[in-house]
């Protein structure tokens, strides 16, 4: 099975912020994500993740100005010097928490220039902090439209332009299935080497459960793939206590 961990901004929810991180140890999970920490001193992560034994998997570059308002601008043209200073800002922060990855989104309906942008911004990034790793991610046009990067062929493109060994693919089942309709499909040809795999039902965004994807089908092939990073459930639980939506975490 693969390695699971438990993004706490989706998943448990009816918990404060710093319960979410015992709530997740206990239901069996070693590592958790946390899409914003930005919104939560450093200290108060750091404290959930070694009072419950857990790692940090991922965090998401904060949103632009550091301050909040629609994330990602990577791939904006005429961002560049925001970028730089919010990105030096957030390689302090993650001093304390140490998250073994960062998300870095590319941002909303760029207009021109945009692959060459986000490609320059990911290349200063991974340069100027070599030891860290930096995923990007494609999003799927009905729950982000407009969103730059939408495709994992063009995610393999900007890899591939970006050479740099610290920046990689983030795999998502719910997106995946969303632009490309078969997520399976999509691990096959692009998984193995990504950095990164989440996982979520479609179409709305919630627990694995038998439908369009077929999970156990698809943790097999991650297996088989040889991936060895973690596989996050990221999803919106349909029940009140995300206890209750956990029977996949146990599934062969
Ligand atoms: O799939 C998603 O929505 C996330 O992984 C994300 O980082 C966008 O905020
Ligand atoms: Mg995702």
């Amino acid at each position: 099975m693969p390695r699971f961990a438990a993004n706490i901004s989706h998943l448990f929810r009816e918990l404060p912020y710093a319960e979410r991180f015992r709530a997740a140890a206990r239901a069996g999970f070693e590592g958790v994500e946390v899409l914003y920490p930005y919104e939560h001193p450093a200290k108060e992560t750091h404290r959930g993740l070694l009072a419950n034994g857990l790692d940090l998997i991922l965090i998401n570059a904060p949103p632009p100005n550091y301050a909040g308002g629609t994330p990602g601008y990577a791939a904006i043209p005429g961002g560049e010097e925001r970028f730089r200073s919010d990105m030096r800002r957030m390689l302090r922060f993650v001093g304390e928490i140490r998250p073994g990855l960062i998300h870095v989104m590319a941002g909303y309906d760029p207009g021109s220039g945009a692959f060459e942008t986000f490609v320059q911004n990911l290349q200063w990034l991974a340069d100027q902090a070599p030891a860290q790793r930096f995923t990007i991610e494609p999003l799927n046009p009905v729950a982000q439209p407009g969103y730059f990067l939408n495709d994992y062929q063009l995610a393999t493109d900007i890899l591939t332009a970006v050479a740099r060994d610290n920046v990689g693919l983030q795999y998502d089942s719910y997106h995946a299935q969303m632009i490309h309709g078969d997520a399976a499909g999509i691990w096959e040809r692009f998984g193995a080497g990504a950095f990164h795999a989440q996982i979520g039902a479609v179409p709305d965004r919630s627990e694995p459960a038998p439908g369009l994807i077929d999970f156990p089908a698809l943790f097999a092939a991650i297996d088989a793939s040889g991936y060895s990073g973690w596989v996050s459930a990221e999803y919106t639980p349909s029940r009140a206590n995300t206890a209750d939506t956990l029977d996949w975490m146990s599934w062969k």
